[in-house]
This record gives structure tokens, sequence and C-alpha cells, in this order.
């Protein structure tokens, strides 16, 4: 089941956007829309700058220079707009010790107001093959299934925009399918989709369009031929 809220009207927008630290932008500058039901992916090399990019074009770190807004206003992820709407997985592997897998995508889909929320657990657990192990606790968890919940902790609540930082860390090929899969679903029903990847068949199979980063150029390009590019 996806859920993105029917709000297809705002978008996000960054115009004037160096991304960076210290003042010193890791990469050129950024001027994107992102509307409903669109899927854009970042990729270039090692230290290219995507998770900087993604960072704050997702309103984690603030510009170098340049601004980023969200439904017309400035991306802030403290308001109430944004923690409704964006549901966001970074290379964090941040559980609670001592809540389940079950636990954990309960306590995120009531956080997020699910009337349906024990099915949509169900739901999430099914998809992320972790339903064997819905009573672990995230440690005895392998790295992959780790990552699994992650990304289940992101569909399992509401959003309109999902930003996702090298999501196919640790995911076997199978599950890389079903992800790509997931997200043109998500996409399909009004959702906007931000992606850092190295990944050739998230690129080709998920994304709409793609940045290249490399140095301080930026290529809009189509994803096939991004694809192409990063699996030389
Ligand atoms: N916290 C930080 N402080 C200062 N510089 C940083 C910091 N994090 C990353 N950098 C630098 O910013 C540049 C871009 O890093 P970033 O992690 O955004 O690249 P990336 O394209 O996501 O790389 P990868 O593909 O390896 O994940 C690199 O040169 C890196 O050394």
């Amino acid at each position: 089941m996806d859920s993105a809220p029917q709000d297809q009207n705002w978008h996000l927008e960054s115009e004037g956007l160096l991304a960076g630290y210290d003042g010193t932008a890791v990469c050129g500058e950024f001027n994107v829309e992102l509307h409903s039901g669109s899927a854009l992916a970042l990729a270039g090399a090692n230290g290219s700058g995507k998770s900087t990019l993604l960072r704050t074009l997702s309103g984690r770190q603030k510009p170098v220079k340049g601004r980023v807004r969200m439904d017309q206003a400035p991306i802030d992820e403290r308001s109430l707009n944004y923690r409704l709407r964006v549901a966001a997985v970074f290379d964090d592997d941040a559980f609670f010790p001592s809540l389940t897998v079950n636990e954990h995508l309960l306590m995120i889909a009531l956080g997020h107001g699910r009337v349906d929320a024990a099915a949509a657990v169900d739901s999430e657990l099914h998809f992320f093959g972790l339903t064997n192990h819905a009573e672990a606790f995230p440690h005895s968890l392998s790295s992959g299934q780790r990552r699994r919940l992650l990304l289940a902790s992101a569909f399992v609540r509401p959003f309109s925009f999902l930003v996702l930082d090298e999501p196919e860390q640790r995911l076997d090929q199978t599950m890389r399918h079903r992800l790509a899969e997931r997200m043109v679903r998500s996409t399909a029903a009004g959702a906007r989709i931000l992606m850092a990847t190295h990944d050739p068949l998230l690129l080709s199979a998920a994304a709409d369009r793609c940045a290249l980063l490399d140095g301080d150029e930026v290529a809009f390009v189509a994803p096939g031929h991004a694809a192409e590019t990063i699996s030389r």
C-alpha cells in the first residue's frame, strides 16, 4: 500500500544552490524543481557531493549559498509540514535497542496517524521480507535486514516526499528490484522522490531524471544514459 497524501500542487525547488561545508561548495550550482509524480536521482563518483547535496536539498544541512523551498516556503525540517510530508532514509542505523522490529514500525505508523497501523505494519513486514523477524531486536538482524527495516520505516508512514541516500546499500538484487518497483508505485501515487545512488538498476528503473555530478559540473541526463555511464 502506498500512502502519499493527496497534495499534488506543491513542489520542491532550489535556486542558485551551493552545497558544501564551511563556506566551500563540494559540487556545482544546483537549480531544480521537483513536482508530484517525479523521481530525481543524483549520481556521480565517490566524493562528488551526492549526499551533501541530498542533505541540503532535503533541509538537513544549510546551503553554502542559494535556497531550497518546499511548498513555496524555506524548507524547515522542524516544521509540521515537513514532518507530515517528508520521509527520509540516510545512512544512520538508528534504532531503539529495546524495541522489536514490529514495535519500531508500529510506533512510526501510529506516530504518523495511520488508522490502519497494524495492517500497514504487516504489509511492510511482508514486503521487506521481515515477517519472520517481527519479534527480533535490531541488533540480532543482519546488516541487510537492518537496512530493510530502515526502508520499511519510511514506507510505513504517509509521505509526499521521499528522500533516499544510496538505498541500494546492503540490499540483495531481489530486494533492489522490489524497491525500484515500489518507488515507481509511489511516484505513480503522486509522491516526489529524491535519491542519491550508485545503482544502475535503481537509476534506470525508478528515476525519471538524473543529475550527474562531476566537479563543478551538474548535467541533467536521462536515467538510462546515467546508468550506462556509471556501469562503465
Ligand atoms: N562533514 C563533512 N565536513 C567536511 N567535508 C565533508 C563532510 N562530509 C563530506 N565532506 C566532503 O564533501 C565531499 C562530498 O562528499 P559526499 O559524501 O557528499 O560525496 P558522495 O558523492 O555522497 O560520496 P560517496 O559516493 O562516497 O557516498 C567529499 O570531498 C567529502 O570529503
